[in-house]
């Protein structure tokens, strides 16, 4: 017999239900595999879409057919979501819009999916004592205070400048012009609203801001699983480059900074919260990995390195291309500088830490993404569409 499943205190883990919003897309797809296979919870999986869990829902014979139920619906308009959220001892939040290359040219449904949307989600989970795992982001930083610093500035170097802690580094947007941090903005309003039905109604929440969780399933790759003109985020924007034999695009020189995380390294620490509430109820967490940093043109001489091995193609000869940001996104795009996690309140709380280094991550990413995709983008770039 399989031993009993404890927390970090030893007290016996009882098997809950978890209705989770947004459970079709690239977060909830892994956690809803992790979940399934590793543990006896049930989930209720809540999503417009459903292309990523596909295979965890379709074969019958499968032993967990009965621990997940696939809810086709909208969260903005449909009256089951409260019943929804009642069965379920814990509701985890995923569902926004959260491509950068929306922001300033949706901003009005950024703002509606993030906070807006978000809204009764919220009242619904305090209303009926529920608990809410509430996915926030890392942009509710924004920019970091050493970027106000002169460029020669020796401060710049001097962690408490950059290093992003939950409990003690401000939230540093642009001006309103510059429609990027409509997104910030909106989750920076939605974890204060949670924060403030914490105190006032007694809501019991974890709110998670992500830095840069990647790996398989993330995105889509235009033109063969999602729209030709669409923009995904970084990781899917260069494998498609890197899939077509094109020069990755450096968005103004690829200077910014980010730290990636394996998303198999983060579904562990989301595992932690689900299961280990009185530790995780009241925090917000940082999830992140501070040892994968680099700058965006790192990122792609790396992925570069990495794709030629995994395929075994030639390389082409221009592997880069600049682009100013205003042609690759649109008026009002703005940057977050440099993105570091502090880790102590997820060490403290949870003992979790990030194993994975970004080779290792890119690794099996980008072996993923050259079997998924190859064949597929062989074929479209054989044949294209012709335009109308
Ligand atoms: N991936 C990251 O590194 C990262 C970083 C920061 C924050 N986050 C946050 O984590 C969450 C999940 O991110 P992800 O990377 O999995 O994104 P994703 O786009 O892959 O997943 C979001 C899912 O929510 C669904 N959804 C959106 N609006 C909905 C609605 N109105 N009703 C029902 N379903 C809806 C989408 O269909 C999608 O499947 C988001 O809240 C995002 O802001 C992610
Ligand atoms: O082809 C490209 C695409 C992007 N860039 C630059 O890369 C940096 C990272 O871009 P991206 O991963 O798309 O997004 P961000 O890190 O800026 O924002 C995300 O962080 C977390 C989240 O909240 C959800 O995932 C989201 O807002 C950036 O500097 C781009 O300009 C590029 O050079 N070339």
């Amino acid at each position: 017999m399989a031993a009993a499943r404890v927390d970090l205190d030893g007290r016996p883990i009882r098997p809950m239900t978890i209705c989770m919003i947004g459970a079709g897309g690239f977060i909830g797809s892994h956690l809803c595999e992790k979940l399934l296979m590793e543990t006896p919870h049930k989930i209720l999986a809540l999503d417009v879409y459903n292309d990523k869990i596909k295979h965890l829902l379709e074969p019958d014979s499968l032993h967990w057919s009965d621990r997940i139920q696939f809810h086709r619906l909208n969260i903005k308009h449909d009256s089951r979501l409260e019943g929804l959220i009642r069965m379920a001892d814990l509701t985890i939040n995923l569902a926004a819009i959260c491509t950068p290359a929306d922001y300033n040219t949706r901003p009005l449904d950024t703002i509606y999916s993030n906070f807006i949307d978000a809204l009764p989600v919220v009242k619904y989970c305090s209303e009926n004592n529920k608990r809410l795992i509430h996915f926030s982001t890392c942009e509710v930083y924004g920019k970091t205070i050493g970027s106000f610093l002169p460029k020669e500035s020796p401060l710049r170097q001097d962690p408490s400048y950059y290093v992003l802690k939950e409990d003690d580094s401000p939230c540093i947007f642009g001006p309103i012009e510059k429609q990027r941090w409509s997104y910030a903005c909106a989750k920076q309003l939605i974890e204060r609203l949670i924060y403030a039905e914490g105190a006032e109604n007694g809501l019991e929440f974890t709110i998670v801001r992500p830095f840069n969780w990647i790996g398989p399933r993330m995105d889509f790759i235009p033109g063969i699983d999602g729209p030709s003109e669409g923009v995904p985020r970084v990781l899917a924007c260069f494998s498609n480059n890197l899939l077509r034999r094109e020069p990755l695009k450096l968005v103004d020189g690829g200077q910014s900074q980010r730290t990636f995380v394996y998303i198999k390294d983060a579904i562990e620490a989301v595992m932690l919260m689900i299961e280990n509430p009185a530790r995780a109820n009241g925090q917000i967490f940082n999830v992140g990995n501070p040892h994968n940093e680099v700058t965006v043109r790192q990122l792609a001489e790396m992925m570069t390195e990495v794709y030629l091995k995994v395929s075994g193609e030639p390389p082409i000869e221009s592997p880069t291309i600049d682009v100013s940001s205003k042609e690759f996104y649109g008026e009002g795009y703005d940057d977050s500088d440099k993105r570091i996690p502090d880790m102590t309140i997820i060490n403290r709380q949870l003992g979790w830490n990030p194993k994975t280094s970004l080779w290792d991550l890119l690794e099996s990413t980008l072996t993923y993404q050259h079997r998924t995709y190859a064949d597929a983008v062989r074929k479209a770039m054989a044949n294209p569409i012709p335009s109308s």
